[in-house]
């Protein structure tokens, strides 16, 4: 089987770094450029901190995407970046992995119509970690015997977005299952603002921002008499990569958009 061959958006980021590092790495795929915000027309050994690696880096996405015979985009940057970057990428019959949150609604429904206009597939992940892939399974699972829930998701503080991709993600497996509920007291009031978090059909998502932490979740279930907590912790960008790297293989065979890691999943 020839390499997939790859383009990475963000390299010198925090996602970026350990995505360049899996691809070196990894027999099947191959880093064939990259798109960064500076150091247009180096090569990427040619840049402090980053592996000693002949891929080229391009400021302009559309030129990268034109110039270079890519199969795969792997998008680690920001929402507004990333959002742009996906749709040049299937423009250019490139298919997108997509690790950046933050997209809205209307922007994920755009990108799945133009893969089905296409024929091409894209992944767009809120979270590669297994682990928490599972715990938005279980928690789904959970919500239809214990539907009063909260989520707490703990970021470290350079994150742009809140609540964090998985966090809503989260929310939307559980609202497919249990109805639209109010939850606390009927008569409850904030007398602080913010103080019950944000609110997706009554469920609430509470988000942390500190140096330190790197992804965490909980999701608490509450019934008679008990609690029920569903936690996941990503400890380092590592925690990410086989998913990144799954989802590199797995974009090949797709003809449409999946938006979740568990699609890909036996
Ligand atoms: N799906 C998942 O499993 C995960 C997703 N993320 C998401 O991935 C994204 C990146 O996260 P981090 O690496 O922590 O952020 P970061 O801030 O460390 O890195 C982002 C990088 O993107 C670069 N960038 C910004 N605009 C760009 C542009 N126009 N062209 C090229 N590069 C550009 C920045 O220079 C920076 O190096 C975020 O949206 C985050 O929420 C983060 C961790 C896991
Ligand atoms: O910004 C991050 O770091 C992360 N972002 C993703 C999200 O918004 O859910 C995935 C993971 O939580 C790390």
């Amino acid at each position: 089987m020839s390499n997939i061959r790859v383009i990475i958006a963000g390299p010198r980021g925090k996602m970026g770094k350990a995505a360049v590092q899996m691809v070196e790495s990894d027999n099947q795929l191959e880093l064939v450029a990259c798109i960064d915000r500076k150091y247009n027309g180096l090569s990427l050994k040619d840049i402090e901190g980053l592996p000693s690696l002949d891929a080229q880096v391009y400021t302009d996405a559309r030129e990268c995407m034109s110039e270079q015979d890519a199969d795969v985009l792997v998008e680690l940057t920001t929402p507004e970046n990333g959002y742009v970057h996906t749709r040049l990428a299937l423009e250019h019959n490139i298919r997108p992995v997509v690790g950046t949150t933050g997209f809205t609604q209307e922007q994920l429904d755009e990108l799945r119509k133009m893969c089905e206009d296409k024929g091409i597939g894209a992944v767009i992940a809120p979270n590669f970690a297994i682990g928490a892939v599972l715990m938005m399974q279980f928690s789904k699972w959970a919500a239809k015997h214990m539907p009063q829930v909260e989520i707490i998701e703990k970021h470290h503080d350079q994150k742009l977005d809140a609540p964090s991709g998985t966090a809503l993600k989260t929310a939307q497996l559980i609202q497919d299952v249990r109805e639209k509920q109010q939850q606390g007291h009927a008569d409850e009031k904030e007398t602080l603002q913010g103080a019950r978090g944000a609110d997706v059909d009554g469920m609430k998502i509470h988000s942390v921002r500190l140096p330190g932490l790197v992804a965490h979740q909980e999701v608490i279930f509450g019934g008679h008499g008990q609690t029920l907590t569903i936690k996941h912790d990503s400890y380092n960008r590592e925690s990410f990569m086989s998913g990144v790297k799954l989802a590199s293989e797995k974009v090949m065979g797709l003809q449409t958009l999946v938006y979740g890691l568990e699609h890909l999943l036996d």
